[in-house]
């Protein structure tokens, strides 16, 4: 479904400033994969999710999303192939609408083709049997203004609206990070329910170990722009926060001893 190779991606090039952000990572992943992305801050991890939605122009390297190259393809003609869901809640949904006119905006936005508008109830009872999946109860309030809900639930909203039109690879960007560890419990469940019930194939990075041995079937980690670890079946089922810490812990001992 995803197949990223040799991607390089350098900012400031040949100033003092240089960084190398993606140092020739290749990965792919298959369809209905989901994969956790780890890393030490600077890793790489936003860039390479940057790059996979068209927000960021590679130096080198492809990009196949379902057999298509879409390395040079603008932002908005890849939205058709990636939805994305951001750190801030305030960000994916429209406060002022209710529930069931941000689901109607959604779909009008990732829509090819010109679409009446209109909250039609063939629309409203297809939002509702989306909104079902989260288990959040949603679904019974398709008229309550958006800026009613908690942070969570506008978070578990803005998912929902974002795979609408089931992209061919989900990108959750720390989605869970700005909510209270309860609540970013609620909404990583309630993403899994809506990423399988659609099979859909996602990319989450996290910076909370716990997430990564719990969630998803591939363990990403990302180092000085590129794979180092790549966990998968029995390896993944028998990982721990610890193992997970330790490859964390050598380097920031390696950084802090100068080596
Ligand atoms: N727009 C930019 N301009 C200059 N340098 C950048 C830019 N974006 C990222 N970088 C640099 O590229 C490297 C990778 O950054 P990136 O944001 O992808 O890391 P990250 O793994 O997402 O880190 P974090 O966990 O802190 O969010 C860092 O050294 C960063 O400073």
């Amino acid at each position: 479904m995803l197949n990223i190779t040799n991607l390089r991606r350098t900012f400031f090039a040949g100033t003092a400033d240089e960084k190398v952000a993606l140092d020739g990572l290749s990965l792919s992943l298959g369809k209905g994969e989901f994969g956790v992305i780890i890393g030490s801050n600077g890793a790489g991890k936003s860039t390479l999710l940057n790059a996979i939605s068209g927000a960021l122009q590679v130096d080198e390297g492809t990009i196949a999303i379902a057999d298509d190259d879409v390395t040079r393809m603008p932002v908005h003609d890849r939205a058709r192939h990636v939805a994305r869901v951001f750190q801030d809640p305030m960000k994916g949904t429209a406060s002022g609408m209710t529930i069931a006119e941000n689901m109607l905006l959604a779909e009008l936005r990732t829509s090819k083709a010109r679409l009446k508008p209109g909250l039609t109830r063939k629309r409203l009872d297809n939002y509702r049997e989306q909104l079902s999946y989260l288990k959040l109860g949603l679904e019974d309030r398709m008229d309550t203004q958006v800026s009613l809900l908690s942070g969570g639930q506008r978070q578990s909203l803005s998912l929902v609206m974002a795979v609408i039109k089931e992209p061919d690879i989900l990108l959750l960007d720390e989605h869970t990070a700005a909510l209270d560890p309860r609540t970013a419990n609620l909404v990583l469940n309630a993403t899994l329910r809506a990423v399988s019930a659609l099979k859909l194939t996602t990319l989450m990075v996290s910076h909370n170990m716990q997430h990564a041995v719990d969630y998803g079937n591939r363990i990403l980690m990302l180092e000085a722009g590129k794979v180092k670890l790549d966990i998968s079946g029995a390896e993944k089922k028998g990982v721990s926060v610890q193992s997970l810490t330790n490859h964390f812990a050598i380097k920031s001992d390696r950084m802090l001893l100068g080596a």
